[in-house]
């Protein structure tokens, strides 16, 4: 569960703007693939189609084998800002989701209290989202998805506007996180480093049209760390995706 499919998918947006011609692309059940390419270059209308906020112009897209054709709590989203509600506390925050779902009480009770017990927010319960710092509004936002139980993550750009530090750091939560978890995981980001570091597999995206240029499998051994940085293979990867990109440049 949470295969993701597009095949020959379009998308052009009211005024003529083709961000996506031709689009083929899939994501397995359980895998970890990071959409990478420079601004504009149609991850996040990639990213948005599949969860059901955008249309497609032309060609095919599935989850799990059926159309999409709304969002739904087995797509679980995370942006740049964690769409938080300022007049919530983080505990109101996490298991607002599930309540409009109408999950019953002791059925979401004990799951958002484990994931807030991973997600490190333990004792920041009563907090509200005003009262956090960036990486800790954005930890209260993964746990809203993860509440949910989705069968896949889409993230786009989650950790684009923290700190290199709290960035690191989420990186590493992630990585463990996905590792117990075994979510599908599609994440969109403009950062090599932060592909490489945590992606099965990277997807290299070309601007005007969007296109899929290269995937790299990234075969460096899990579990994963910041060490995993400063490797030799992460080295190699990080040359080869450069050298990818950077020729996409010279051909526009
Ligand atoms: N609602 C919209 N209406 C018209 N054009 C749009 C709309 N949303 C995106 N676009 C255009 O589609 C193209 C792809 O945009 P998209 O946001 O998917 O790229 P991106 O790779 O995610 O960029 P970024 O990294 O800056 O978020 C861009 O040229 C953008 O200007």
């Amino acid at each position: 569960m949470g295969t993701i499919q597009f095949s020959l998918a379009s998308k052009t947006y009211p005024g003529g703007v083709l961000a996506l011609e031709n689009v083929d692309f899939t994501v397995g059940e359980g895998e970890f693939v990071a959409l990478l390419g420079p601004s504009g270059c149609g991850k996040s209308t990639l990213l948005n189609l599949i969860a059901g906020f955008e249309k497609l112009s032309g060609g095919q897209m599935s989850f799990n084998g059926d159309a999409v054709a709304k969002p739904g709590p087995d797509r679980g989203v995370v942006f740049q800002e964690a769409s938080l509600l300022p007049w919530l506390n983080v505990w109101e925050n996490v298991v607002f989701g599930p309540k409009v779902q109408k999950t019953p009480r002791d059925i979401y009770e004990p799951r958002a209290r484990e994931i807030l017990r991973i997600m490190g927010l333990e004792a920041f319960h009563e907090a509200l989202p005003v009262q956090l710092s960036g990486g800790m509004r954005q930890r209260v936002g993964i746990a809203r998805a993860l509440v949910m139980q989705p069968k896949a993550l889409l993230m786009d750009e989650p950790f684009g506007a923290l700190d290199a530090q709290t960035r690191l750091s989420m990186q590493e939560l992630l990585l463990d996180i996905w590792q117990s978890l075994k979510t599908t995981v599609l994440f969109v980001t403009h950062d090599i480093d932060e592909a490489i570091l945590l992606a099965d597999r990277v997807c290299v995206m070309t601007a005007r049209p969007g296109r899929i240029t290269r995937e790299i499998p990234i075969d460096i051994p899990r579990p994963r760390s910041i060490n995993t940085l400063t490797s030799g293979d992460f080295t190699t990867y990080k040359a080869m995706i450069m050298a990818e990109m950077r020729g996409l440049h010279a051909q526009h």
